[in-house]
């Protein structure tokens, strides 16, 4: 484990992070024409001795007037009348080798170029004002200009702004620079400014840290050090980083460790680690709520949010959340305290918890991950690729029974296909369904027969293999899950179904795929779980993954979030209303169309 700098006091964090941000490269600090020069030179000292009478001089000066035109590269915002009133502090800086009118209110930076004036003496009159919005912003440091190697001290240069910018899907840092070379001036603004920016309550301190080694091409920590880390030490964010050692050990140290002292957990890995993480969360919440996860209990929330950096080959959940993989968007998300309720499914057999999750794959989807664990000495592009071309080869549907209580029942429309019975069946009062929402009378809908695949997600699960989702049908927030049964067809045909999530055809459109919107499915497989024959060469060849969770003579593959899990007999998945908060946004919200994943 390792720690950033501990936040500090506004007073500290004003000669510390002088320290923090150096310019090498010399910056001729407020240029003035030659002629100007003195006069401005005049000008900015007077202010820098008498701040109070240029405060006092200014509180009579007019709103100016607003100008239209081409925003300059910082502007994040235009046109902000603003009443004098508001103004918290007002001052002189360079900005963008301007010298410009600033103000500071609760709100904004708002900014306005001081031009030279006219010869009919008018002036300023249609200067434009800009401004860039406080909740925008994360961060604000001091600027020194420092020669190479030179540790402290330095030439004061000014104040710099981080703003979180967002281009396309994509947030990203920005800087701002508010050049001014006094210091007791800086210092004014920059207490002012620190002030503001700790009222964000949203916005987490201290953040526990989770680093996969093993994700993906085992480059999560890299990601974490060169793009992550720097951003959360620019927002003063103390993180406590655990690398893990092994599967389970975020687990382990979630169930017991003492969370009190986090706003949030974030996890740098694909979504196997993040489904690790976010079940720890809600066990944890669980057991300090005294649930008994060995019935069907009503779970409660989890306590901290998750934040999710992106590190795997899927990251269907950052992409979810963020619209697309990219762990700078990730960062931002998380340092900016944007929240995302989020659904989630709890995975019970034999009446007792397996797990909390987002999305489970049975058939097809598990059959494939096991076969792509047993061959983890690939690499993994294609590892995947290897499995899904060997499980289609030797595609064999599963025998089993479905049921799912709907949530628009009178919406729902099933149809009957050959070959399948479909029943409308009453509660079977022996199983132990006994959530209070779940209520007895109402009726399950059952498909017995050969199927496929069968997809349970409680998210869109977006991806670069499906930019619109794995389940397009459902949302993030929108307590209920998306049930895909594809039945028994030709490999040409379910080849040409799968071919459909990467593109713009509906991939749901085809006979033999059905689509339900569900809030609890039980799963029954009636075959004879020969799977394990079907993937290993040699059964001992199994890696501890392929341990089975609960062990019995007959389990069962399932994909739970990317996670081979073996489960015996009946499966029951139900889905729990927002009962996690995701670092995200919705991306059906976001103002740019639908989201996409970057990795495509
Ligand atoms: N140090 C470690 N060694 C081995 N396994 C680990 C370690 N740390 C975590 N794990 C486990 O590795 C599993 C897979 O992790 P993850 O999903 O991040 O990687 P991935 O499978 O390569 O990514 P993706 O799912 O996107 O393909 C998780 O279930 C996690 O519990």
């Amino acid at each position: 484990m390792f720690e950033s700098p501990r936040k500090s006091t506004n007073r500290h964090a004003w000669s510390e992070s002088q320290e923090e941000l150096r310019e090498t490269q010399p910056v001729s600090p407020l240029k003035t024409g030659s002629r100007g020069r003195k006069k401005k030179r005049k000008q900015h000292k007077q202010h820098q001795q008498h701040p109070q009478r240029q405060q006092r001089s200014n509180r009579s000066v007019s709103i100016p007037r607003l100008r239209t035109g081409k925003p300059s590269a910082l502007t994040l915002g235009k046109g902000a009348a603003f009443n004098a009133e508001d103004a918290i502090v007002k001052g002189i800086f360079e900005i963008e080798k301007k010298s410009c009118d600033v103000v500071l209110t609760a709100t904004r930076v708002i900014w306005t170029p001081i031009e030279p004036e006219t010869p009919t003496g008018e002036s300023g009159s249609w200067r434009r004002e800009e401004h860039v919005e406080l909740r925008n912003v994360f961060a604000v440091k001091v600027k020194r200009r420092r020669s190479v190697g030179q540790q402290w001290g330095g030439t004061l240069l000014g104040l710099t702004l981080f703003c979180c910018v967002r281009k396309g899907a994509k947030l990203k840092e920005r800087p701002m620079h508010l050049n001014n070379l006094s210091a007791d001036h800086c210092e004014v603004w920059f207490r002012h400014l620190k002030d503001l920016l700790s009222g964000f309550q949203d916005r987490p301190k201290s953040l526990m840290v989770f680093v996969n080694p093993t994700s993906h091409r085992k480059e999560a920590y890299q990601t974490y050090r060169d793009e992550v880390a720097p951003l959360f030490k620019l927002a003063d964010i103390k993180a406590d980083v655990t690398v893990t050692k092994r599967r389970g050990h975020a687990l382990a140290i979630l169930r017991e460790g003492q969370l009190d002292a986090y706003d949030g957990v974030v996890c740098v890995g694909g979504d196997g680690s993040v489904a690790e993480v976010a079940h720890a969360l809600l066990l944890r919440a669980q057991m300090d709520a005294g649930r008994d996860t060995d019935s069907i209990f009503t779970p409660v929330r989890a306590a901290l949010p998750l934040g999710v950096i992106p590190a795997g080959s899927t990251d269907i959940v950052a992409c979810s959340v963020h619209g697309i993989s990219h762990p700078v968007t990730a960062a931002m998300h998380i340092i900016m305290g944007h929240r995302q309720a989020v659904d989630v499914s709890s995975f019970s057999s034999q009446g007792r918890l397996i797990r909390f999750g987002f999305s489970c794959m049975f058939g097809f989807g598990g059959r494939t991950l096991a076969l792509a664990e047993k061959h983890r000495w690939m690499p993994p592009s294609q590892r995947l690729e290897f499995a899904v071309i060997r499980t289609l080869a030797n595609l064999k549907p599963e025998d089993c029974e479905l049921s799912f209580l709907s949530v628009k029942q009178d919406q729902e429309t099933t149809k009957e296909p050959k070959g399948q019975k479909i029943l409308l069946s009453r509660r079977d009062s022996s199983r132990n369904i006994g959530e209070q929402d779940i209520e007895d009378d109402e009726p399950w809908v059952t498909i017995q027969g050969l199927l496929l695949n069968i997809s349970i997600m409680a998210i869109p699960c977006l991806c670069s293999m499906a930019p619109r989702g794995l389940a397009p049908n459902t949302r993030l927030d929108n307590g209920s899950m998306s049930v895909i049964a594809v039945r028994n067809a030709s490999r040409s045909e379910f080849i040409k179904h799968l071919k459909r999530y990467g593109n713009l055809n509906n991939q749901f459109g085809f006979p033999f795929v059905e689509t339900h919107t569900a809030r609890a499915v039980r799963l029954r497989p009636r075959s004879r779980g020969d799977w394990a024959e079907d993937v290993s060469e040699k059964a001992a060849d199994f890696d501890s993954k392929n341990i089975p969770i609960i062990s019995s003579e007959v389990s069962y593959p399932w994909n739970i979030d990317g996670d081979l899990l073996e489960v015996p007999g009946e499966l029951l998945i139900r889905v729990h209303p927002q009962l996690i908060l995701l670092f995200g946004v919705n991306t059906e919200e976001v103002d740019d169309g639908p989201a996409k994943c970057g990795c495509i």
